[in-house]
């Protein structure tokens, strides 16, 4: 198990009016704010705090191939690895999460992490025949606490609220519909039929802006290729666009919106609170608080590698909310989780080997009887010819017919066979004695209260039968 520390990257997003505080240091990977204090109610100094705050990188005019290269692709190419991968993005309302995670769609260059994650794993799925890589899909999203699918198979199944449970150490989401796709354009069909049914409404900041946390995963299974140690890993990746959050007073919302509005903020600051009780080592950390924290248990310290993507409006306006965005990076930049590979026995394959497996100790017995000097025996299932002849054989040894004093044992299957059938024979009998009792005036009860003492057909358990059968059959057996 390999323990490694969450990746986290800021994107600051182009501004016309770029703030006067904010200073990258692109080389050393450092934001630097120099924060406006007033002292003793005089004229405010400027610049006279600094605060500053070290990232994996910083991207400020890249395009969003770079920021795939950059921040996405080596997750995606650990999940093909077999590793689980999350992505995710955080920021305050507007500040190009979705962007970032979606991307624009009026231009193809535009496209963000999704579908370039997309391309990536099909061309490998394209390019790796012999790994026989299948993918499958599914989006959800967190809306005002519940967890709903965004590909329902029905119209109506999208009303239907899920349920986040802990299997086999991973969160599992019971109900979510898993598409399989064969190809990148179905990928990219589901995931914008999802996007379609996704929660989003304007405010003063940001004219789409999402409602909800949304998760597209795509789970991939693959094999190993290698013939003799063949092999499944299934790993999933997580590309997750949390909503943002938003000072009430400045995206001006009311009614609904303004009910979205709290319990984004307020799911946010559940996930502040787990990533402060992981931070500090507290022996128990809230995930169960919120839908969303229960959904990223894994991501935050579990079995998965992750990257957070802190988004940032780089706009002395919103300043406040990007130190509050910049210090949540801090505390998540020391999480560790801890990976592992997601192997798995390929059952076809193990199949495989266990027919071959067969055969070659059936070669083994055939060679061994031949050395013995035993007559050729098979060990195949007994065929219905060889199940009348032994039941014959057994009647005439019950009936103490002449030369047929002992049945001959060839192989274990034979023996549990001619167990049933003697039981056969033993249930007819016992039908013929019941009946002979009947004729002679006594019923079933008379057989029954008498039949231990009297008519001694059935001494002993079934299972004393069965012993008795053996050592019979023993004495003449010739293994
Ligand atoms: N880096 C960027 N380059 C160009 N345009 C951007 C960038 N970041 C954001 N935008 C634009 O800003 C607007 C808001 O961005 P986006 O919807 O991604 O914000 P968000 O953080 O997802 O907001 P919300 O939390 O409200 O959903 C969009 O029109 C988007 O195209």
């Amino acid at each position: 198990m390999g323990h490694c520390r969450v990746k986290v990257h800021l994107r600051l997003r182009p501004s016309c009016r770029p703030s006067t505080a904010i200073h990258v240091d692109h080389a050393a990977h450092t934001i630097r704010i120099d924060v406006l204090k007033q002292h003793g109610g005089g004229p405010p100094k400027p610049y006279n705090d600094q605060m500053v705050f070290p990232f994996d990188s910083i991207i400020q005019s890249s395009c969003q191939e770079a920021v795939f290269e950059q921040c996405a692709r080596q997750v995606v190419e650990d999940v093909l690895g077999g590793y689980n991968g999350t992505i995710l993005t955080y920021g305050q309302t507007g500040s190009g999460k979705t962007f970032t995670m979606t991307g624009d769609t009026k231009a193809y260059a535009h496209r963000g992490i999704v579908p370039r994650a997309v391309e990536r794993i099909f061309a490998e799925k394209v390019a790796k025949p012999e790994a026989g890589i299948t993918v499958h899909v599914s989006y959800l999203e967190v809306y005002n606490e519940g967890i709903y699918d965004l590909l329902p198979q029905r119209r109506l199944a999208s009303a239907v609220n899920l349920v986040a449970m802990e299997d086999n150490g991973l969160i599992e989401i019971k109900g979510l519909n898993k598409m399989h796709v064969n190809t990148e354009e179905e990928a990219m069909k589901y995931f914008f039929e999802g996007e379609r049914h996704r929660s989003v409404a304007p405010h003063a900041l940001n004219q789409m802006s999402s409602r909800s946390h949304c998760v597209f995963t795509m789970f991939v299974e693959r094999h190993s290729g290698l013939r003799t140690l063949q092999e499944v890993t299934s790993s999933k990746l997580n590309l997750v666009d949390l909503a943002g959050s938003e000072r009430l007073k400045r995206t001006e919302v009311g009614g609904t919106t303004k009910k979205e509005a709290m319990l984004i903020n307020k799911s946010l600051s559940f996930l502040e609170q787990a990533v402060f009780a992981l931070r500090q080592g507290l022996g128990h950390v809230p995930f169960r608080q919120s839908r969303l924290t229960t959904l990223l248990k894994d991501a935050l310290g579990g079995n998965c590698k992750t990257v957070l993507i802190v988004c940032a409006w780089a706009e002395d306006f919103f300043l406040d909310e990007t130190i509050s965005a910049l210090r949540f990076a801090q505390r998540v930049k020391y999480l560790k989780t801890s990976a592992v590979i997601n192997k798995k026995a390929d059952a076809a394959n193990t199949q495989r080997r266990y027919v071959r497996e067969i055969s070659e100790l059936k070669q083994e017995l055939a060679l061994r009887d031949a050395l013995t000097g035993r007559p050729s025996i098979s060990y195949d299932e007994l065929t219905e010819e060889t199940r009348s002849a032994l039941r014959e054989r057994i009647q005439a040894f019950l009936a103490e017919e002449a030369g047929i004093d002992s049945i001959p044992i060839e192989n274990f299957k034979q023996v549990k066979e001619l167990f049933c059938l003697f039981k056969e024979a033993q249930v007819s009998l016992r039908g013929e004695l019941e009946k002979l009792l009947r004729d002679y005036g006594g019923g079933p009860d008379t057989f029954l209260n008498h039949s231990q003492h009297d008519v001694d057909i059935n001494p002993g358990s079934e299972e004393a039968d069965d012993e008795e059968c053996v050592g019979e059959l023993d004495k003449e057996a010739c293994f």
